[in-house]
């Protein structure tokens, strides 16, 4: 039995410590909010964030960051935009050498980084992993059938954790490609957003398999300018997810999109969410990245313009299959 600290305790982190713990491990769960780690304690329950599941007891919970760095590995599950001051916080006591594994998916908004970036910035001992992969959080908490990818700079490494934390109903296949894990977890929030607005605006299925086909081609593009292996983006954390994300109403980011396609205004949707919708913060980051990059990223460049600088959709759907015809690639 290992000691699993996972470091947020919205949906995600929540649905990580039960499987942690189903695979035979004691678990801590550090929650932001006061009130959800009394919950978690109190009731073994976390209303706010993962609400209708019942926690294993066993599954304990605190407020201090400080109280996970004892464990044996830690689940970075903050949200993207807050992992860089939560590895500021975590600094002072974080062992050296422990894994340290990012479960968030997207790019900082001001520095246009990854995450394994970020956290090598600010806990440069940190021994980094990425899990990422087609997961809803409810699923995972309710022990349905669920694989991922854990990447980490050694792949032996990667097989020793994926043994602690995975189990016959979280499958975690290892890999060595630690930028292309997080590619496209990150890449295809901003893609499901558009897939949700094709949805909403009534546009049809075929519309929403060549935005997703085309999606998975600039997604490509990005990862493999940024230094990641083709195999990953077309493996679970990149393809995998971006089938996931694009296609379910469960998905923050496509239901986002839906709305918008619908007439919704940005700030009303967000008004009345609770939980984090990645994507629209990385609509801005990603196309920062592009650009430093040079690489041409269309669908992402019209949901930024369309989320962040008021651009109306349908003159921007207009303006995107108006491009001249090219070559598929
Ligand atoms: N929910 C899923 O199904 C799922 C699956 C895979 C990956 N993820 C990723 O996991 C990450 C976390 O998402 P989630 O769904 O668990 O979140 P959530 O939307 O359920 O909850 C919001 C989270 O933000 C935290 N938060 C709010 N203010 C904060 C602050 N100032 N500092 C630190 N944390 C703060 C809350 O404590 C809570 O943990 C995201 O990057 C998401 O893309 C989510
Ligand atoms: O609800 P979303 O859009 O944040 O997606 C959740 C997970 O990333 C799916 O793998």
């Amino acid at each position: 039995m290992a000691r699993v600290g996972v470091i947020g305790a919205g949906a995600w982190g929540t649905a990580l410590a039960c499987a942690a713990r189903r695979a035979g491990n004691e678990v801590l769960l550090q929650a932001h909010e006061a009130e959800v780690a009394e919950n978690i304690n109190r009731t073994h329950a976390n209303p706010t964030f993962l609400p209708n599941t019942n926690l294993d007891p066993n599954i304990t919970a605190t407020q201090e960051l400080c109280d996970v760095a004892d464990c044996d590995v830690i689940l970075m599950v903050a949200p993207a935009q807050y992992v860089r001051a939560t590895c500021q916080s975590l600094k002072a006591s974080y062992k050296k050498g422990t894994p340290l594994l990012v479960c968030a998916k997207g790019i900082e908004l001001d520095s246009g980084q990854i995450m394994s970036e970020v956290i090598a910035q600010e806990l440069p001992e940190a021994e980094i992993g990425i899990l990422s992969g087609p997961t809803f959080a409810i699923e995972v908490a309710n022990a349905l059938p669920s694989a991922c990818t854990l990447a980490m700079g050694d792949m032996q490494r990667a097989m020793e954790v994926a043994n602690i934390i995975g189990s016959n109903r979280f499958r975690i296949y290892a890999s060595d490609d630690v930028i292309g894990a997080q590619i496209g977890g990150a890449v295809k929030n901003v893609l499901a957003i558009a897939s949700g607005m094709v949805s909403g605006k009534g546009f049809g299925d075929n519309a929403r398999a060549a935005l997703i086909t085309r999606g998975i081609a600039e997604l490509a593009r990005l990862g493999v300018a940024k230094g990641a292996k083709t195999e990953t983006l077309m493996g679970l954390s990149g393809m995998g997810d971006l089938t996931l994300t694009c296609n379910s109403m469960q998905s923050r980011n496509f239901s986002l999109g839906v709305a918008l396609g619908q007439g919704e205004a940005l700030e009303d949707i967000l008004k009345v969410r609770k939980a984090v919708t990645e994507g629209v913060f990385t609509a801005r980051s990603v196309c920062k990245l592009a650009d430093s990059l040079q690489v041409d990223m269309p669908i992402c460049a019209a949901v930024n313009k369309i989320l962040n600088e008021g651009a109306d959709i349908t003159k921007v759907v207009d303006g995107l299959l108006a491009r001249p015809f090219k070559e598929e690639i």
